[in-house]
C-alpha cells in the first residue's frame, strides 16, 4: 500500500500544474496515470500540441510531393511530442516527494484508490486527498458498420496514421472536424464533411460563417448540410457512406472518416460509487469551486463536464490551489469570458458576445470592423484574408470581438486583457503597437467604432 497526501487519478493539466506547485511546497504527491504514451495528457500526446503541428506543418509544405510532405510533418510530430512527454513525465517524477505510477485506478472507497498495472498486478494507493483529471474520450455514434469498419478513425488515431488518407469524410462540424477538414486539406486529401446542422458554424455570426464557408470552397473542402450518415461499409481499401440529406440519399467513398462528434468524461471504470461521488453522464458533479459532493475529492478538466479546453483546465488548478492555500475565492464563475480559437486557415478566434446574441439579447451596442486585406503583416504571413470586428457597449467597453485573420489566436488575448482590466477601447484605439504586426490592426479596428 502507498500513501500520499495528494493523489491524482489522470496526469492531465490539471493534475500535472497543481501536483508540481504541491511538490514545490513539500506535500506527498501520487499520479496515477494508465498509459505510459499519455504522461502529459491528452494536449500534448493527442489532441491541442500535434494537432496544431500538423496544422502548422500543413500550410508550409516542404519539398517533396504530397505524401512526402505529410510523412516529414508526421515524423515531427513524433519526435516534438516525445520530447514534450519526456520533459512532462520528469518534470513531475524527479521530484523528491511525488511518485507517478503507470496503471489504471478506480475507486475502493473515499481514500482508497485500486491501481492496475499492465502486468495485471494491483496495489492500494490512499490519499488524504483525490484528484480526479481523468480527461474525455471520442464518442463514436451508433451508425450501422461505423465501428466496425476499418476505415474509421477518431482524432487521436487519425494524428498518428503512417498511411496519408488521399479523400477523408468528417462526420461533425465542431471544433475537431472544422480543424482537421483545414489541415488534411491543406495537406492534399480530398475532405467531405457531413454535418447534421443545415446552418454551417451554428450560432455563428452570418459574416463570419460566410467568410469560413468561402474559404472552404476555395481549398476544396465540400460541407453536406442537415446530412446524416445512415450507413457505412467496408469495399477494398475504401469505405462507403451512405448519407441522408433533403429526403434522398448518396453515397461517398473516401479513405478514411474521421469520427468528430463530441468527447466523452472518462467516468467509465472509476467505480465512483464506492466513493460515494455524484456524477452524471456530462461528468463528475462539482460545484463552483470543483469540489465533489465527498469533502476530500475534486475533479478537474473535462471530467468534470462541459467546455472541454486545456485553458480551462489550467484555470481549474488555480481553483483547487486557490481554495487549498489561499483564499478560496477564486471560482468557476470567473470562467465566462474566455478567448477561443478554431485553428482554420487563417484561425478564427472570439472572445465575449457575439453580434448576433446583442441582438437577441436587445442589448445596445456599436460595431467597429476592419478587413485583413490592408494589414501589411497579413500579406507578409501570406493569409491577407479575414477581418477584426468587435462590439461596444455604450460606457465604451467591449462586449466582444472576432478575429478572423492570421495570428488572431495571438490578438485575441489583447482584447481578453483589455475586457478583464475593463478599459475603454480608445486604449487599444490609440495604443502604440510594434510594426509590422497583426497587433497594429487594432489601431484601424477601434478607429471605425460606430461607422459601420
Ligand atoms: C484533437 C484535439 C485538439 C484539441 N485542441 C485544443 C486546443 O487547441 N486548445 C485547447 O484549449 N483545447 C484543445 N483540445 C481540448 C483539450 O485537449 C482538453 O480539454 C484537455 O486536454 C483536457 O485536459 P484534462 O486536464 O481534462 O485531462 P487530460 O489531459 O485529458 O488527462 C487525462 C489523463 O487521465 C488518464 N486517465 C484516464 N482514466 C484514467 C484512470 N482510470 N486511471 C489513470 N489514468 C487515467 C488519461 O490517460 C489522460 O492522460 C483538443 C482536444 C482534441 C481531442
Ligand atoms: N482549438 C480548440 O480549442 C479545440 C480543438 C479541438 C477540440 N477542442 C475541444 O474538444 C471538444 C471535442 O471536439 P469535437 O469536435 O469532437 O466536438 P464538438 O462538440 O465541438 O462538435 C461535435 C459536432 O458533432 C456533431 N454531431 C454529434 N453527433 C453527431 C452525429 N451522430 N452525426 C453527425 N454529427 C454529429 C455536433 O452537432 C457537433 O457539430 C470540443 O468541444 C472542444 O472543446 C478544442
Amino acid at each position: 500500500m502507498i500513501k500520499a497526501k495528494n493523489v491524482y487519478i489522470g496526469f492531465g493539466k490539471a493534475a500535472k500544474t497543481l501536483a508540481f506547485r504541491q511538490a514545490q511546497r513539500g506535500e506527498s504527491v501520487v499520479v496515477i496515470e494508465e498509459s505510459d504514451q499519455m504522461y502529459g495528457g491528452t494536449c500534448i500526446n493527442i489532441a491541442c500540441i500535434p494537432s496544431k503541428l500538423l496544422y502548422e506543418l500543413s500550410d508550409k509544405p516542404q519539398v517533396g510531393g504530397l505524401k512526402d510532405n505529410y510523412k516529414m510533418a508526421i515524423t515531427k510530430k513524433r519526435s516534438v511530442i516525445g520530447k514534450l512527454r519526456y520533459s512532462n513525465f520528469h518534470k513531475l517524477a524527479d521530484q523528491k516527494t511525488v511518485k507517478v505510477l503507470n496503471g489504471s485506478a478506480s475507486f475502493i472507497d473515499q481514500h482508497t484508490l485500486n491501481v492496475k498495472y499492465l502486468n495485471g498486478a494491483t496495489e492500494e494507493v490512499v490519499g488524504e486527498r483525490i484528484f480526479i483529471n481523468t480527461g474525455a474520450t471520442s464518442t463514436i455514434p451508433d451508425i450501422p458498420g461505423l465501428k466496425e469498419s476499418s476505415r474509421t478513425v477518431t482524432s487521436t488515431d487519425l494524428l498518428d496514421q503512417d498511411h496519408f488518407p488521399q479523400s477523408l469524410a468528417i462526420i461533425g462540424g465542431g471544433y475537431i472536424g472544422m480543424e482537421f477538414a483545414t489541415t488534411y486539406s491543406q495537406f492534399g486529401s480530398k475532405v467531405t464533411m457531413i454535418n447534421r446542422n443545415a446552418e454551417f458554424m451554428r450560432g455563428m455570426d452570418q459574416d463570419v460563417s460566410q467568410a469560413v464557408k468561402q474559404n472552404f470552397d476555395k481549398a476544396g473542402i465540400e460541407v453536406l448540410q442537415s446530412a446524416e450518415v445512415i450507413r457505412v461499409q467496408d469495399q477494398g481499401s475504401h469505405a462507403v457512406l451512405t448519407v441522408a440529406s433533403d429526403g434522398s440519399e448518396s453515397q461517398i467513398m473516401v479513405d478514411m472518416i474521421l469520427v468528430a462528434t463530441g468527447r466523452k468524461p472518462n467516468i467509465q471504470g472509476l467505480n465512483l460509487e464506492q466513493a460515494g461521488i455524484r456524477y452524471t453522464e456530462a461528468g463528475v458533479a462539482v460545484d463552483d469551486h470543483l469540489r465533489t459532493n465527498v469533502q476530500n475529492i475534486w475533479a478537474m478538466g473535462d471530467v468534470r463536464g462541459g467546455a472541454q479546453f486545456t485553458f480551462l483546465s489550467l484555470d481549474d488548478y488555480r481553483i483547487v490551489y486557490n481554495q487549498l492555500y489561499a483564499s478560496g475565492t477564486k471560482t468557476t464563475e470567473e470562467q465566462v469570458i474566455v478567448p477561443k480559437t478554431i485553428f482554420l486557415m487563417p484561425p478564427l478566434s472570439q472572445i465575449g458576445m457575439s453580434e448576433r446574441e446583442a441582438l437577441d439579447k436587445k442589448i445596445e451596442y456599436r460595431t467597429g470592423k476592419v478587413a485583413v486585406a490592408g494589414m501589411p503583416k497579413a500579406h507578409i504571413l501570406g493569409h491577407p484574408n479575414g477581418f477584426y470586428k468587435v462590439l461596444i457597449d455604450k460606457e465604451d467597453h467591449i462586449l466582444g470581438a472576432t478575429i478572423y485573420a492570421p495570428e488572431a489566436h495571438e490578438i485575441i488575448n489583447i482584447i481578453s486583457l483589455a475586457m478583464h482590466a475593463n478599459l475603454p477601447y480608445q486604449m487599444l484605439r490609440d495604443q502604440i503597437y510594434s510594426h509590422p504586426t497583426m497587433a497594429e490592426g487594432l489601431n484601424d479596428l477601434f478607429e471605425t467604432i460606430g461607422m459601420n
